[in-house]
């Protein structure tokens, strides 16, 4: 297990994160949203030790992750897919990164040919696209078959294939009994990714939860043949509705069961049930525009 506790950094005395504290847990995927600015970058900069902390600490099982003997062994990090020397093939590039964390050369055509990078393993880095450096990038990631993955934006610069691919791939990962944490300002990427979410704004952290609940149904949304008449028998039973899309009624902390009901009491047919779930894009925004 990864714990962060009340990590603080500092820049030129402007607090950037601000007493962050989270646990990632094997066997899950969460994903780390937040706003351009928010401190997703420099949180996971510091958690795996590329920048010193003003206060606090990571710890990855029982020791600091600053005190791993070989952290690249414990946890695989993407944090900058642009950081390659462009005149190096993709696999001299593993190469060096494989002899660096004591990974025997084997594994490098093994986590090329993972990430879909076996043709262009003989090329340049600096004529790679965007899409294949993020690859490049993750292929470093998997070379020692780390337990933990920290992803900054895994999803930057790949096409929709390549981000199933990933999906795929961190899932799997979780499945596995792997601990991921990805950040991302892709919300549909994140929302069918990930088991739980952790939000930070203005450098704190303002959401920590299971996806499920914090998307959480707060309402029913109700078709019905006659929407005028069900508007009628719903207001009647003391609901406030609203009018939605397409002639949709949104009826706000009411269960479906009890719309259904009224409907049945009233004898008027629905051609729609079903509970209203907060979007991702409505809670991230909540969030964070509370915490600004
Ligand atoms: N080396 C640095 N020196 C000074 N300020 C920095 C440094 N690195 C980051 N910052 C500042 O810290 C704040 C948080 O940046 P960070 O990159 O962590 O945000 P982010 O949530 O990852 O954003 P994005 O989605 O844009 O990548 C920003 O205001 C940024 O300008």
């Amino acid at each position: 297990m990864i714990r962060v506790s009340g990590l603080t950094k500092q820049y030129g005395g402007r607090t950037v994160v601000d007493d962050v504290s989270f646990a990632l847990e094997p066997g899950t995927v969460t994903g780390f949203l937040g706003p351009n600015g928010a401190g997703k970058t420099t949180t996971m900069r510091v958690m795996t030790g590329l920048v010193p902390a003003t206060s606090g600490t990571a710890t990855v099982g029982d020791r600091l992750y600053v005190d791993l003997p070989n952290p690249g062994s414990v946890v695989g990090t993407l944090l900058d897919a642009s950081a390659v020397h462009p005149g190096r093939t993709g696999r001299t590039h593993l190469r060096l990164l494989a002899s660096a964390i004591g990974v025997p050369d084997s594994r490098v055509d093994e986590v090329l040919g993972l990430v879909g990078l076996t043709d262009a393993a003989r090329r340049r880095v600096g004529g790679y696209s965007l899409g294949m450096r993020q690859r490049l990038g993750i292929a470093g990631a998997l070379l020692a078959d780390p337990p933990v993955l920290v992803f900054d934006e895994p999803a930057n610069g790949l096409d929709p294939e390549g981000i199933r691919w990933m999906r795929d791939l961190l899932r799997g990962h979780a499945a596995r009994g792997g601990t991921v944490l990805l950040s991302s300002h892709l919300l549909g990427e994140v929302e069918h990714t990930v088991d739980r979410l952790l939000v930070i704004g203005g450098g704190r952290i303002v959401a920590d939860g299971a996806v499920a609940e914090l998307l959480g149904a707060d309402g029913t949304v109700v078709r019905a043949a006659d929407p005028a008449a069900l508007a009628r028998a719903l207001q009647a039973a003391r609901f406030h509705v609203q009018h939605g899309s397409d002639g949709a009624l949104v009826v706000a902390g009411a269960e479906p069961a009890a719309v259904g009901e009224i409907a049945a009491t009233a004898g008027l047919a629905l051609t729609d049930l079903r509970p209203q779930q907060r979007g991702l894009e409505d809670l991230f925004f909540q969030l964070t525009e509370a915490a600004a």
